[in-house]
């Protein structure tokens, strides 16, 4: 689950162009009423939906279909320095992922779990 800290954060406009799968934005603003809560909506080639994710929120996504190709629009350039991640399966954010997860990139299972020190990010 990827995103930039600020004042690199990064609104991004996400569609699948072929395949499907399972797109996630969870809400790391401080002091949201919703913080720490997922949103997840399938995008796939034949539904023809975009999710926009707002700065402020991680994003990440599971494919459904083994021949997936994602479209991302992002608001603001890559920033090496500022990436921040989340674990898909941190369970203080308790995903559904529709599927067991088979596969991540070798970085990605690095992530660590949130503590309650991580109290949100701020603009
Ligand atoms: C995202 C990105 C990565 N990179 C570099 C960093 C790294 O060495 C290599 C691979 O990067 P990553 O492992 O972050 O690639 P990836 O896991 O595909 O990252 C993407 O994940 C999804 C969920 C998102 O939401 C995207 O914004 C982006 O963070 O490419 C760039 O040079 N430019 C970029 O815009």
């Amino acid at each position: 689950m990827h995103f930039q800290h600020p004042p690199h954060a990064e609104m991004k406009l996400v569609s699948c162009v072929r395949g499907a799968v399972l797109d996630v934005a969870v809400d790391l603003r401080a002091g949201s009423a919703t913080f720490l809560k997922w949103h997840a909506q399938e995008l796939s080639a034949e539904n023809r939906r975009a999710l926009l994710i707002p700065e402020g929120f991680a994003h990440g996504f599971q494919a459904l279909t083994s021949d997936c190709e994602l479209i991302y629009l992002h608001s603001k350039p890559y920033i090496a320095g500022s990436e921040g991640a989340l674990h898909a399966k941190d369970p203080a954010l308790d995903i559904a992922w529709p599927l067991e997860i088979t596969e991540m990139s070798e970085r990605d299972q690095k992530h660590p779990y949130l503590t309650d020190q991580f109290a949100g990010l701020t603009p």
